[in-house]
């Protein structure tokens, strides 16, 4: 049997902290192999990244998630009990409970309440000061997506909210009072949303028929069993969280939109143009680096022994920009998905393979909310993009442009 080529250094952690998403792809050039073994968090670890990979990692007959996830991330971003980190049949149901959530009709309508929020802060916007996008569609987000939820949220509430919901989405990684705030952020969510489902579950507060509030509340599963009123919340906030996410996604958008006007006038003379765009995006621009699993049974691929327990990532951010699947992997080509369709393997910022596996149940709501945001700033209103900082920090997990895209002189043109 071959032997995994291994970093060989006690432990590699700081060394991802500090060189962020490009850490496996670095050391998979460096070994001139697409696996390579390493520790992490003082754990043996095996990471990898290209299609192949990529297949292997969603089989579910090879890998599983129970205990795959840091706890440092199970305690800020994803919390505990929800479906992350549910395998086989438990996961099945779960699963299926959220993509229940996730009908064409439903998707419209989140995309309509988030054009309903544009509307209404693009009247603040004209004639007001510098606009910080990203703080902007933290809040249009949140309001949006707790109304989609049935979620109530009084308008004194959103900052607050939006502020924990962000806090929990940039604080997996870090480390210090940054980690801390997320912890916090997650308990105070939990708990805000557990007080929800309880007032569901006795009557006292009414759920809209179908609404994520009233489906995740009313849920049993195979054996009859309700949530336990925490792991509603977890799972609730599995879905807020991540919307409130896709801002990021929004915010590189419009950077890429800034950085290549052709495109922008592409966009907006041509409606079909805004799916490869908004793949590109998600292709092109860093979000989660990379995502794990534990080897259920041992196995050998390509000659290398994969033992039971040992945890396995895959390099999302690498597998987007694997030169043989992607030519000219660093320049921003929406082309490359003009006249195709993402490849369920290798386009992978939200997961791979099916979406019945672990692969992202919110990815059509954020091509939806991607898509209605590319069309409304391109198309609703014109700005200036004043000088700031706009660099894209490839060592930073979470990473984001620092000055979270300043526009000023915004004026509405539709
Ligand atoms: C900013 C955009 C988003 C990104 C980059 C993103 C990325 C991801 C990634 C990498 C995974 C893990 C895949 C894996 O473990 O193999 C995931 C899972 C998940 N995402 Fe997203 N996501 C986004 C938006 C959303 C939205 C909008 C929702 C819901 C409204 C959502 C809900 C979920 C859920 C519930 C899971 C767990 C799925 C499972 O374990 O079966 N995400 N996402």
């Amino acid at each position: 049997m071959a032997t995994i080529p291994t970093d060989r250094v006690p432990d590699s952690t700081l060394a991802l902290l500090r060189e962020g998403y490009r850490y496996i792809g670095t050391r998979c050039d460096r070994y001139g192999s697409d696996v390579f073994q390493t520790r992490l968090l003082l754990r043996r670890t095996i990471c990898m990244r290209g299609r192949p990979a990529s297949m292997l990692f969603y089989d579910t007959e090879r890998f599983e998630r129970t205990g795959a996830m840091p706890v440092r991330v199970q305690w800020t971003l994803t919390g505990r009990g929800g479906v992350q980190g549910l395998d086989g049949a438990a996961h099945e149901d779960r699963k299926a409970m959220l993509m229940s959530l996730m009908t064409p009709t439903a998707v419209r309508h989140l995309g309509q309440l988030f054009d309903d929020e544009w509307r209404a802060r693009v009247a603040v916007w004209e004639g007001a000061g510098p606009v910080v996008l990203y703080r902007e569609l933290g809040r249009m987000l949140t309001r949006a997506v707790c109304a989609w939820a049935g979620v109530p949220l009084a308008d004194a509430q959103v900052t607050r909210r939006t502020a924990d919901l962000h806090a929990m989405i940039g604080s997996g990684a870090a480390i210090g009072p940054v980690h801390w705030w997320g912890r916090l952020a997650r308990r105070r969510g939990e708990r805000w949303l557990a007080e929800i489902v309880d007032r569901v579950r006795a009557g006292t507060l009414p759920a809209p028929a179908g609404s994520a509030l009233r489906v995740i509340a009313e849920h049993s599963d195979p054996r009859g069993r309700a949530l336990p009123r925490r792991i509603a919340a977890v799972e609730l906030l599995n879905l807020l969280r991540p919307t409130v996410a896709v801002g990021r996604f929004i915010v590189f958008a419009a950077l890429a939109l800034h950085d290549h006007p052709a495109w922008r006038e592409r966009v907006r003379e041509d409606a079909d143009a805004a799916e490869p765009f908004v793949h590109e995006v998600r292709r092109y621009y860093p979000f989660f680096p990379a995502a794990s699993a534990r080897v259920r049974r041992p196995f050998e691929w390509h000659g290398y022994p994969f033992p039971r327990g040992r945890r396995v990532l895959l390099d999302l951010y690498g597998t987007n920009h694997h030169p043989a699947l992607w030519p000219e992997p660093e320049r921003f080509r929406p082309e490359r998905f003009a006249d195709r369709r993402p490849d369920a393997y290798a386009l992978v910022p939200q997961g791979g393979g099916e979406h019945t596996g672990h692969r992202c149940a919110g990815e059509w709501i954020t091509i939806e909310l991607m898509k209605r945001a590319v069309t409304n700033l391109t198309s609703t209103i014109r700005y200036d993009v004043p000088p700031q900082d706009l660099a894209v920090d490839l060592r930073r997990l979470p990473t984001l442009p620092p000055s979270g895209f300043v526009v000023t002189n915004v004026r509405r043109t539709a």
